[in-house]
């Protein structure tokens, strides 16, 4: 096991990355988001023996938002198996922003390029098991209690609705989707239940948690219960590597070398094999829709850390 790192020094490194909190944008295109402050920064570390640091503000929860891609993947691929899923949605990095839409077309039979893209997130959703999308999304909750042992998280209702009803681009992408019959049942459903799992809020602590479980094989790291199959852990690690950071993957994968997966709320998790779990806060976005304060922190992580996989 590598050497741990201090709380004081995790307080350090977050107050020297602060200021970055201003070279960014908080995201607005789904309302509710515009609310949040860019100075609300939290950053925790779950190792793999049980011991959890954190500093700055580890109680605000935030939304889940595209780090809900991975979780739903790991349920989509324990509900339906490998072959059902990967039929559908492919594995391959798209190099174009997360809600890019035109590549769906260059495909035949049409398939999202893979799961974490809004695509073919969309789809993935549609495939966890369940009749009704408060039932899809019920069981998404149940596996996120199991995982961080909290099962008073829930959804923001105020986030859910604020995207479900500006969210014109991925309405668009279902109805795509749904011609091609890769998505089954109602458009409105799915999107009812995917912008339902976007919502779903919880803080770094629990973040780093999960991120933990990943790099745990899938087991949980107090019980040692198999919550997610190994080999559905390490496809999920995988996308985190080649399409997790959207179109900033292969950048990222260079100077930091971590599976991680970021959302537009501004947070990141971070699962490395052999150390723990990291998450992030902090809503200020670059460009590409990540989390500036974030990268920032996982970078110094991994620098010093050597956390890099490569
Ligand atoms: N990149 C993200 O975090 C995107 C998630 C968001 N709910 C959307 O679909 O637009």
């Amino acid at each position: 096991m590598r050497k741990k790192l201090t709380k004081e020094i995790l307080e350090e490194w977050l107050e020297n990355v602060r200021p970055f909190a201003y070279d960014g944008q908080v995201a607005d295109y789904i309302p509710a988001l515009s609310k949040q402050d860019p100075e609300d920064l939290a950053v925790s570390i779950y190792y793999l023996d049980g011991e959890c640091i954190h500093a700055g503000k580890v109680e605000n929860c935030f939304t889940l938002q595209s780090i809900s891609k991975v979780i739903a993947l790991a349920l989509a691929l324990i509900d339906n198996g490998e072959d059902y899923v990967f039929g559908r949605v492919g594995m391959e990095p798209t190099g174009d922003p997360f809600h890019s839409i035109y590549r769906l077309e260059q495909h035949r039979p049409s398939k999202p390029l893979n799961p974490m893209i809004n695509a073919g997130a969309l789809a993935v959703s549609n495939m966890i098991r369940g009749v009704t999308p408060d039932e899809k999304v019920g069981r998404l909750l149940s596996f996120i209690h199991e995982m961080t042992d909290d099962h008073s998280i829930s959804f923001s209702r105020e986030v859910a609705s604020s995207e479900f009803e500006t969210a014109f681009l991925n309405r668009s992408l279902l109805y795509y989707l749904k011609q091609h019959k890769v998505v089954t049942g109602s458009v409105e459903e799915t999107l009812d239940a995917y912008t339902k799992q976007c919502s779903i809020e919880l803080n770094v602590r629990h973040l780093s948690k999960i991120g933990a479980l990943f790099a745990n094989e899938g087991k949980d790291l107090h019980s040692g219960r198999q919550i997610i199959p190994k080999h559905f852990a390490r496809i999920c690690k995988t996308f985190m590597v080649t399409c997790g950071m959207y179109d900033a993957s292969g950048a990222f994968a260079i100077k930091v070398g971590i599976p991680a997966k970021s959302g537009v709320s501004g947070g990141v998790l971070g699962s490395v094999n052999g150390f723990g779990g990291i998450a992030v806060y902090g809503p200020a976005l670059d460009t590409k829709g990540n989390s500036v304060v974030g990268l920032k922190l996982i970078e110094m992580l991994s620098n010093r850390y050597d956390l890099s996989i490569f």
